[in-house]
């Protein structure tokens, strides 16, 4: 299937596609989040021929409502977007059948989520402070550009910080998903029943509180958390997200929150006692006292550095008081060495080794319909060896749960593919002028594998909960 011909049953598939997914050869599928599939794909067309695409599929939801005319009007305007810290949307296709929706985007080999993984797991060292500090930087940079736009992510996770592989751009950070929470609102429903758990470790409290306006300060929130876990490789605040949907108001999550940071008090966050949680949840919330057990213990940072200084005004409670995107840009740990970089993942000092993040895994089992296909190849680097393997040499990879038979698009028709297509324009953003280095030349060999040794990192015994189907 890795040139996307081929069906389950054997037969030309592409006949049946629409005619704008006919630029694409699939690749396979890369992911599968709330709302639906994303699969890698490289364009056919003559100007950006091989260049490799993410799209993602918006499975139409149980109720048949599909895509709302508010949603289409905000991912018109995410498609004015252009930064080189936020991940471009390239197309939006709907299918005005069923109303499905299919936004391209450009593709990143690496998100924090894998690059974590590979540290925690196969390197068992931390991630260097270069590192860090570069992705953090591109990452409030992306945000300050969303921000100032008047886009809130709303669900900033590791899994959606893109980070680009090699090329031109390596070691560059993207920012994904952006916007969408607004057209999930307008409505896009989420798949209650394909097994994808929401992650709720990374929701600022004033949302777990049940605030109803919002700001930008969620995201910050967000940023803290994944602060802390770049630095420790251990998400910060793992709380049991209780599944009565929709439910904002998570217990486990803000007792996680508060034993690390402390009660919050009304005399810290004055706006505190207006959000409904605060009253309607007393016993539990205010019941229980917490002593502050001190964030720079959980995150082994001194009390007097710039990184625990930033991290910590992250995570103020008020979002009034928390620090901005463009504040934290400003911030001292950034004009400190190691000055942060365009190209995060080169080595931070000389004669340190390469570290090589794997490819993404692709199962090229999927088409793009959700039907699985009997032949499958196995993709390296996002290269297409074509083979014939099991299932189970794909689940090899990662577990595959058993509900990944998706539910095929059948209704799908080329002549009622509505193609809101403005032209592939795979091209990037311009290079960012603010980022203080740029660090090392392109290292074509960093594609190499290896298992690095020990550095005495201590495997905390976290055990990944993670909900995620990751292709
Ligand atoms: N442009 C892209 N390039 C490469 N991989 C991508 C791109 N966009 C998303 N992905 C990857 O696809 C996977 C699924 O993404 P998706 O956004 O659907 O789900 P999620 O972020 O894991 O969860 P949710 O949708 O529930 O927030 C993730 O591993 C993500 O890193």
């Amino acid at each position: 299937m890795g040139d996307g011909s081929r069906n389950s049953s054997g037969n030309n598939n592409n006949n049946r596609r629409p005619a704008w997914l006919q630029q694409y050869d699939l690749v396979g599928k890369i992911g599968e989040g709330t709302y639906g599939l994303v699969f890698l794909a490289r364009s056919k067309l003559q100007s950006n021929r091989g260049i490799r695409i993410a799209i993602k599929k918006f499975k139409q939801s149980k109720d048949g409502d599909g895509v709302s005319p508010t949603a289409i009007r905000e991912i018109m305007l995410l498609r004015e977007l252009s930064h080189e810290n936020v991940v471009k949307l390239v197309n939006v296709h709907i299918n005005h059948l069923d109303m499905s929706l299919y936004l391209a985007f450009d593709y990143a080999e690496h998100d924090l989520y894998e690059i974590i993984r590979h540290h925690r797991e196969k390197l068992t060292h931390n991630i260097n402070q270069y590192t860090v500090k570069s992705l953090l930087w591109q990452l409030l940079n992306g945000l300050n550009y969303l921000h100032n736009n008047w886009i809130i992510h709303r669900d900033l996770k590791p899994s959606n910080i893109l980070v680009m592989g090699d090329g031109e751009e390596q070691g560059v950070v993207k920012i994904a998903d952006f916007g969408l929470a607004r057209i999930y609102q307008a409505p896009l429903k989420p798949l209650s029943d394909n097994g994808v758990v929401v992650t709720i470790w990374y929701r600022a409290p004033e949302l777990l509180l049940g605030a109803r306006h919002y700001t930008s300060a969620v995201d910050m929130w967000a940023v803290g958390c994944i602060f802390a876990e770049l630095l420790t490789l251990k998400p910060l605040f793992q709380g049991v997200e209780v599944k009565v949907a929709p439910n904002p108001f998570q217990l486990d999550q803000l007792d996680k929150i508060f034993k690390v940071l402390g009660h919050p008090t009304p005399e810290k966050w004055p706006t505190l006692v207006n959000l409904p949680h605060w009253h309607t949840n007393k016993q539990h919330i205010q019941g229980h006292k917490y002593e502050n057990m001190g964030l720079h213990n959980v995150v082994h940072l001194p009390h007097k550095s710039p990184a625990y200084d930033l991290l910590s005004k992250m995570l103020e409670y008020d979002p009034r008081r928390r620090i901005s995107a463009a504040q934290a840009l400003e911030h001292e740990y950034f004009r400190m060495d190691p000055l942060p970089g365009r190209n995060a993942l080169v080595p931070s000092q000389p004669g340190e080794k390469v570290i090589s993040y794997p490819a993404r895994p692709v199962d090229t089992s999927t088409d793009f319909d959700g039907t699985n296909t009997a032949q499958t190849s196995q993709v390296s680097s996002g290269i297409a060896v074509s083979g014939s393997v099991t299932a189970g040499a794909v689940a090899a990879v990662r577990p595959l749960p058993p509900s990944m038979q998706m539910v095929s698009m059948q209704r799908m028709q080329n002549t009622n593919m509505a193609s809101l297509n403005f032209g592939a324009q795979a091209s990037m953003a311009g290079t960012n002028p603010n980022l203080p280095l740029h660090r090392g030349p392109q290292q074509a060999h960093q594609q190499v594998r290896r298992k690095e040794p020990s550095t005495g990192f201590q495997n905390t015994g976290y055990q990944p909960p993670q909900p995620k189907r990751r292709f």
